[in-house]
């Protein structure tokens, strides 16, 4: 599956076995399996060595990525030489405030690097960050972004809304996918929705996630609506080129590219 249609991005602590287990029963697109903040400074170098046994073992075809420590951290050159020597699809990189954090993890990894924005320094330099070397997606770290910026979590997403648009205009700009936050609440699967819902109208190309309840919420949320894939094929079998009318509306050349785009990520993820 290319990046750009990953809907479901499942975090899971790299040093939780049974989540290990269980993210391969699932129907996310992606397992994250996380180094950093999910596991305690004593288990990192545990927890390094069970992300590459479990990566070497694979999620059954699903994108595999491991978050690594940032900078400065003493596990973060031994995750970066061990990941190398694995078939990890991608390096998630938290913390990222300019291109070359990103530059030098895929320098050393030598893998595609996931660039978590998660500082208001991280925003204003999202821009220059996406389009840097090896640099293949953003994640927006909403946790770590609401205590930067001193947004309560009782304030609900307004405050973060320019934000988050701000990070989806950078990866845009430089053609690269882009993914919403994780959804803190565990038991509040209507505010999931919500959520979803928000981050798909902002443009962003799936959710990441925290607990397997969350996949088929966002799976439905990011994946194309079947009314909408059929409208789609309709129109790209009724277009000629140039503006037409198609069903009561004007059509263009983007609305035809815009329809074939969506049928391969209906393809993509089966629909
Ligand atoms: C949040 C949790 C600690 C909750 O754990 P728990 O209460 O134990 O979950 P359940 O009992 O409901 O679990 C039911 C079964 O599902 C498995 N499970 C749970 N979570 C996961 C998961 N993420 N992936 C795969 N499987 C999972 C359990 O093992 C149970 O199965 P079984 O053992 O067979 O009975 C927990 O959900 C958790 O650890 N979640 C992930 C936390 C994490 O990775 N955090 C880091 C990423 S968050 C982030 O990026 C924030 C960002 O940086 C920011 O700033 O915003
Ligand atoms: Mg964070």
């Amino acid at each position: 599956m290319q990046l750009r249609h990953a809907r479901s991005l499942l975090f899971l602590p790299a040093s939780n076995p049974r989540a290990v287990a269980k993210a391969r029963t699932l129907a996310c697109d992606m397992v994250i399996l996380d180094l950093e903040d999910a596991v305690p400074d004593a288990d990192k170098a545990a927890a390094l060595d069970a992300a590459v046994e479990a990566v070497g073992e694979g999620f059954g075809g699903r994108l595999m990525a491991v978050r690594i420590n940032v900078e400065g951290m003493p596990s973060h050159g031994p995750e970066m030489v061990a990941l190398k020597r694995t078939a990890v699809d991608y390096v998630v990189l938290p913390k990222v405030e300019n291109a070359k954090q990103v530059k030098d993890v895929y320098s050393v990894a030598q893998k595609p690097v996931i660039a978590m924005i998660e500082s208001a320094k991280g925003v204003l330099a999202a821009p220059g960050i996406a389009a840097g070397e090896g640099c293949a997606a953003l994640f927006v770290g909403t946790n770590d972004l609401r205590k930067d910026l001193s947004i309560p979590p009782s304030a609900g997403r307004a405050g973060l809304a320019h934000v988050l648009q701000s990070v989806v205009l950078a990866a845009r700009a430089a053609g690269i996918a882009v993914f919403d936050g994780v959804f803190n609440r565990l038991d509040d699967e209507v505010g999931l929705e919500a959520e979803c819902a928000e981050g798909h109208g902002f443009g962003f190309d799936g959710k990441t996630l925290i607990h397997p309840g969350q996949v088929p919420v966002a799976n439905q949320a990011f994946g194309p609506d079947a009314q909408a894939v059929a409208d789609a094929r309709r129109l790209i079998e009724a277009a000629t080129g140039g503006a037409e009318r198609f069903e009561g509306r004007m059509i263009e050349a983007m609305h035809v590219e815009e329809a074939r785009a969506l049928v391969a990520r209906a393809e993509a993820v089966g629909q």
